[in-house]
């Protein structure tokens, strides 16, 4: 018997009526598929929250101003930003990564400084990185992941925060599915009717300046943030060290689209955690042909989507590893 036949078998043989516990049981599966085991484990869960600031906010796309990223860095260190409380909740360790942010902080045990830049270029004039920058921040995300990974953790979820970033991942998205811009922009932190035309007529603008490009990299380097440039180095490297990586938002989804534009393997390890309120994000997952967790109408990024699947996908692994069998319980199995 396969592997994944014994897990089937093992997942059939729980006291529950066949297929009773529906989507938890093709988590179970998968992260017994993942681990190589019919005991999987989570290990030491950790979410990174990658922070910067993006050129693009300049052209009035998003409903805030750039300060409230540093802002909400500020926030995050604090403990007081809803990653903050979903984490300490469920018990999932924390860090901040400060990729790009247009402001200096001091060192925190939290904070890896870790800065590409004062934020990216404006990606309507000029592409947003360069193919330096790219490669720092694919690098800096690759070590983050190691140091992470040496703590003995064994599952990571990815968060961000960037003022500007839903127009980044727009981009990424038209480029990747290949859809027009209009299926692919929402209203971010949320713009009203008027700034969301202009946000799409801004994001047109860019498209047919740069024009057609196929290239992972250079999708990146034309328009993510340093945050998701680095998102994307990290879900590489835990896709090496065989993590489960777990995918939050409509911004997060976007990074892994380029990622499995590089390592398509990587769709086995990804747990996709929520739909996100972001119009776009369903689009995203339906190409993927990913099930999420949880629809909550949520729309906040920061890995917020993450942490608070986290409990779910717990259960998923608990049910396997604890429940009793038809068998060790002397239950009696189906008689038709
Ligand atoms: C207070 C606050 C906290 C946030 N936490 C995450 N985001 C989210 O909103 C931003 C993207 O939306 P846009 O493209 O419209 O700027 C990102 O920073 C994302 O993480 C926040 C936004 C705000 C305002
Ligand atoms: O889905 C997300 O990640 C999201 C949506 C809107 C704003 N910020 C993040």
């Amino acid at each position: 018997m396969t592997l994944t036949e014994q897990l089937q078998q093992k997942i059939n043989q729980k006291t529950k009526p066949l297929g009773a516990l529906g989507k938890l049981e093709k988590l179970a599966l998968q992260i017994g598929k993942v681990q190589k085991t019919l005991t999987p484990r989570l290990q030491n869960p950790t979410i990174v929250v990658f922070a910067s600031d993006h050129g693009i906010a300049q052209e009035g796309v998003s409903a805030y101003p750039q300060e409230v990223t540093y802002q909400m860095v500020l926030n995050f260190l604090r403990g007081g930003a809803a990653i903050n409380v979903f984490c300490r909740q469920n018990h999932l360790a924390l860090k901040v990564v400060d990729a790009g942010v247009k402001h200096h902080f001091e060192p925190h045990a939290d904070l890896i400084l870790a800065k590409a830049g004062m934020g990216t270029k404006n990606f309507l004039r000029e592409q947003a990185m360069t193919p330096q920058e790219l490669h720092f921040c694919l690098g800096k995300g690759k070590e983050i992941v190691q140091t992470i990974a040496e703590t003995g953790c064994n599952v990571i979820g990815f968060g961000e925060m960037g003022i500007g970033n839903t127009s980044a991942a727009s981009m990424l998205m038209s480029y990747f599915c290949q859809l027009p811009m209009e299926q692919c922009v929402g209203k971010g932190t949320g713009v009203d009717e008027k700034r969301l035309l202009h946000k799409i007529e801004v994001l047109k603008k860019a498209q047919n300046f740069h024009g057609t490009i196929t290239d992972p990299y250079l999708i990146l380097q034309t328009f993510a943030g340093f945050e998701m440039a680095q998102m994307c180095g990290a879900m590489l490297e835990a896709f090496r060290r065989n993590m489960l990586i777990l995918v939050d938002g409509f911004i997060a989804t976007s990074v892994f689209l380029a990622a499995q534009s590089i390592e398509p393997a990587i769709r086995e390890n990804a747990i996709f955690c929520h739909q996100s309120n972001e119009a776009g994000h369903r689009l995203m997952l339906e190409y993927l042909q990913a099930e999420p967790v949880l629809h909550l109408d949520m729309r906040l990024g920061e890995g917020t989507g993450c942490a608070a699947a986290f409990p779910i996908i717990q259960s998923a692994v608990t049910f396997l590893n604890e429940m009793a069998s038809f068998e060790s319980a002397g239950v009696s199995e189906k008689s038709e």
